[in-house]
């Protein structure tokens, strides 16, 4: 896919000079993958032209950065956790084990082979960790992927902490010089770029030149105008319900002339699996802005180096990245840096094309007008009452059903979904399976698996697709609390260069709601929950309706994502691992 960088200054996606086509002669037909005429539709004409300035940016060449090459401190069985907690089902094949060692701890991206034989070592001999084979009914092979045991994941938490600590000890030493410098920068000069939200357990910053002054607040900030924010550990290993946010501000006066230009990536934590991208790029419209500024940085490669605005310091570069700026922080800085300009507005053309995943016009007066094609949203889709029977029925659940990741814990109903078929368990609750039913209603295939995931205030998952082995259209029932469902410009995953992502909008998903989102939105963008604690409905949510200007306080929020795995496996034999 070739990436177009979306200029921070566009005014939001006004389609209405599209001139594409869409042919209907194509193969728009009701089989379930008839949607190929989306592919027909030449999006690039929703999008700016790339500047020539931004676009010699677009391929660096590969920067070596000495400070994280350095070979992590950590244990192999640490990194193999990690990577375990932070993929979306916590089960992941060795070979994905291996791409996120690599995206994390760019150590191991040159290191000698030999590390990978450690990796799968750590993996049959350590007890913490249990193999799930998978038979694959059709072709008779074998695969397997590995996951925490349920037994031992408070054992495995207990060690990663002791890592954080270590890291967090060695913090101590050296932060002071910096602290002094940013208590110095004035946040109210009239250089100031952006301001952005951060999480708390950041630590001020600086990033070769350009300091950022970490303040608790803004109204933290009006009585105690130059806090520090007191030297904290790196975020990689925090539960993040405590968290309470905290902006930052970079003063143009601090971004040095001559750029000192570094290449970074970023990868998500939240979602390395074999059908999500494993490793997008993700940059700041912060950064982009400051790189845009010095369009003629002798230095091609003009990207900043997220891992030093993580920590400018090696030290504390080695081992805990990049996670030390939490995942979602820096999507909210994106967001905080550039607010969404409406209006939305999108082809007729699109808006009426056939529904292959919809049965009939069931849901047509539920569309959500303003959104991208197509998006349905049924407020009170269920009863307080059942509400409350659902909440109860998943607070029942045993708690080794649930999977605890950094940012939100999930428990998967129905089965493992691998790579292109699902190895079914019917382990519905009454009510999840209930509830599936009456969802199935509006489909033309019933829902076969659901995703239940829990976020408490402050929580949530990171910009994704859900990847191949879905039919494209996801379902999801709020319950217990409100949140908002973000939409972001897809990007190529495999390219470094890739362009930052603009957010495109938003859904607010009230408790007791169904969403049915298909087509270009499931499709053609990716989806994710800022890690907050309140959500202000502005003009950039779709379904805003009455509330907008509303600021709602998170709570716990249950979501139960149904959705249909096209294929599947049937038969409990084929699964191993005392998951069932
Ligand atoms: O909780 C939600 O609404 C979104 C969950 C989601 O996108 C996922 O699990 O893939
Ligand atoms: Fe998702």
């Amino acid at each position: 896919m070739e990436s177009t960088f979306i200029d921070e200054g566009d005014s939001g996606w006004d389609l209405t000079s599209y001139t594409g086509n869409i042919n209907s002669n194509s193969n728009s037909n009701s089989s379930f993958t008839g949607l190929d005429w989306i592919s027909k539709v030449d999006l690039s004409k929703f999008r700016e032209e790339i500047t020539p300035d931004i676009q010699k940016y677009k391929k660096p060449s590969p920067v070596k950065v000495e400070s994280y090459e350095k070979k992590p401190s950590s244990s192999y069985s640490n990194m193999v956790a990690l990577a375990l907690k932070n993929s979306a089902t916590g089960q992941l094949a060795v070979s994905d084990i291996y791409t996120f060692i690599c995206e994390q701890f760019p150590y191991f991206r040159t290191a000698p082979p030999g590390w990978k034989n450690s990796v799968r070592h750590n993996l049959s001999l350590n007890k913490n960790f249990q193999k799930i084979e998978i038979k694959h009914e059709t072709h008779g092979r074998k695969s397997c992927l590995w996951s925490i045991r349920s037994d031992k994941i408070a054992k495995v938490d207990a060690e990663l902490e002791k890592w954080r600590e270590k890291e967090g000890a060695e913090e101590e030493h050296d932060t002071v010089e910096e602290d002094e410098e940013i208590s110095s920068s004035d946040p109210t000069s009239s250089h100031k770029i952006s301001e952005y939200v951060y999480t708390p357990r950041e630590r001020p910053q600086k990033i070769k030149g350009i300091s950022c002054k970490s303040i608790t607040s803004k109204t933290e900030q009006s009585s105690k105008s130059s806090s520090i924010v007191s030297k904290s550990r790196p975020a990689i290993l925090s539960r993040t319900n405590s968290k309470r946010p905290i902006s930052s501000v970079i003063h143009e006066s601090e971004v040095p002339s001559a750029t000192p230009t570094l290449c970074w990536k970023y990868s998500y934590g939240s979602h390395v699996s074999p059908s999500r991208p494993v490793s997008p790029t993700l940059s700041s419209l912060n950064i982009d802005r400051s790189v845009k500024r010095f369009p003629s940085t002798p230095n091609k490669n003009a990207h900043i180096n997220l891992f030093d605005l993580i920590s400018p310091n090696p030290k504390r570069n080695t081992g805990l990245f990049p996670n030390a700026l939490n995942d979602n922080s820096l999507l909210a800085c994106t967001l905080a840096a550039s607010p969404y300009k409406g209006p939305t507005t999108f082809p007729p053309a699109l808006m009426t094309e056939s529904q292959p995943m919809l049965k009939g016009d069931k849901l047509l007066s539920y569309r959500v007008s303003n959104a991208p094609p197509s998006v349905y949203y049924i407020p009170e889709f269920i009863s307080k009452d059942e509400e409350d029977a659902l909440l109860n029925e998943i607070d029942m659940a045993p708690k080794p059903k649930w999977e605890v990741l950094l940012n939100r814990k999930l428990i998967n109903y129905g089965g493992i979904v691998g790579k292109k078929s699902l190895f079914a368990i019917d382990d519905f609750p009454p009510r999840v399976r209930c509830l599936m039913l009456r969802v199935s209603e509006y489909l033309t295939r019933p829902l076969n698996h659901a995703l239940v995931n829990e976020y408490l205030p402050g929580q949530g998952i990171m910009a994704h697709t859900d990847g191949p082995s879905f039919l494209p259209v996801i379902t999801t029932v709020t319950i217990g609390s409100h949140t908002v469902l973000d939409f972001y410009d897809s990007f190529d995953a495999n390219d470094v260069s890739s362009p930052t992502k603009k957010r495109r909008g938003g859904l607010l998903l009230e408790r007791r709601s169904l969403v049915v989102i298909t087509q270009s939105l499931y499709q053609d963008m990716l989806h994710g929950i800022c890690e907050k604690m309140q959500d202000t409905i502005d003009e950039s949510i779709w379904n805003a309706k009455g509330r907008l200007g509303d600021v709602i306080s998170r709570d716990r929020r249950i979501s139960l994502t149904l959705r249909t795995v096209d294929k599947t496996n049937n038969g409990v034999a084929s699964l191993l691992g005392g998951r069932v």
